[in-house]
């Protein structure tokens, strides 16, 4: 296994996909570290083809090159409670707890997005209990681009393979049996988000970023990121400074958000990250990144997980439905 040391370090996943269970352990092992410092790694070596990774971002750059008036026309419906289309002007960091909501919406995030979810899909319909918001089946729209929806779906697909992967990883990492959390992401409520930074002509207006100072909010985000000016930074707490996560070809950015540091007790951290603008003399470049938001089953019931509570360690949180907890952030970030 190689592992590059740092704050963000890269790991290699094909030990614990090597069949040997010892390997699988020992990365397991590895990344429940990680998750008690940064909570932010790189993976490598996670079997994801390069050509599903490649059709993705070929169609991804096609969509936001559409002229905005075309774009404009897949625009999320206010209703959806996800935010399925191309993305209302927001800001992620509106969603932090101490967050002033009005000052971060008057600084919106200087991107654009697009939203896919399973459960806009037809055949999704039996993945919500009967008290769940009918809105949340809003229908995934479709720009009339040739094999975008396919180059989405099957994206979509090889990143669900890898997050149940990673969860098992997890299980492993807490000391719970490989399999404890499978039951409760086989109905998974993910978005998978595009973000496009275009160019900035004019300069931001102070305290305005490509993406504002946030965590994020479920259970973990598999990011892939392209090499452009203006990138990814994550805060190191404990020096007060940020850093730049590494960009590395063929890898993807893993974080947990807040739901997980919420199940572990916080044991684990959801750290905040932020994406920063480029320079004035690189404010023509352009950047993408795709997170793939991992958030458990609609009623999978997040409470404490067993092996993160004891004598002297009682359940900080309250029990919440995953799909309550994740539409509740929604509300906050881009509600009314
Ligand atoms: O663009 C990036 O690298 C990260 C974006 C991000 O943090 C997010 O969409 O939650
Ligand atoms: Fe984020």
């Amino acid at each position: 296994m190689t592992v590059l040391d740092g704050y963000v370090p890269v790991i290699d996943l094909s030990g614990a996909r090597s069949g040997d269970p010892q390997r699988r352990v020992e990365v397991a092992r590895t990344i429940d570290e990680v998750c008690r410092t940064s909570g932010f790694l790189v993976v490598v070596g996670h079997g994801v083809p390069e050509s599903v990774i490649s059709e993705m971002y070929r169609a991804t750059r096609e969509f936001f090159a559409l002229p905005i008036e075309e774009k404009n026309k897949l625009l999320a419906d206010p209703a959806d409670p996800l935010m399925r289309g191309f993305g209302r002007k927001g800001s992620l960091a509106a969603s932090n707890a101490d967050a002033s909501v009005p000052q971060e919406r008057a600084l919106p995030d200087i991107s654009e997005t697009y939203t896919y979810n399973r459960l806009g899909e037809p055949t999704a319909v039996d993945a919500l209990p009967a008290d769940a918001d009918p809105r949340l089946r809003t229908a995934n729209r479709w720009p009339e681009l040739p094999g975008f929806s396919e180059a989405y779906r099957a994206y979509y697909a090889a990143m669900e393979t890898l997050a149940t992967e990673i969860m098992r990883l997890f299980a492993l990492g807490l000391n719970l049996p490989e399999h404890w959390f499978d039951d409760k992401i086989d109905q998974h409520m993910t978005n998978l988000t595009a973000n496009y930074y275009p160019p900035q002509p004019v300069a931001p207006l102070p305290g305005q970023l490509r993406k504002g100072v946030h965590s994020d909010w479920g259970s973990l985000t598999i990011l892939y990121q392209d090499e452009a000016p203006g990138g990814l930074q994550v805060l190191d707490r404990a020096n007060d400074t940020w850093l730049d996560v590494p960009v590395v070809e063929g890898s993807f950015v893993i974080n947990i958000g807040d739901l997980m540091a919420r199940w572990t007790n916080e044991a684990w951290v959801s750290t905040v990250h932020r994406v920063t603008n480029p320079s004035r003399a690189q404010a023509h470049t352009e950047r993408y990144s795709m997170p793939f938001f991992h958030q458990p089953n609609y009623d999978a019931l997040i409470e404490c997980i067993p092996t993160c509570t004891g004598p002297d360690n009682p359940p900080k949180y309250a029990p919440v439905r995953s799909g309550e907890y994740i539409t509740g952030k929604f509300r906050r970030a881009y509600g009314d």
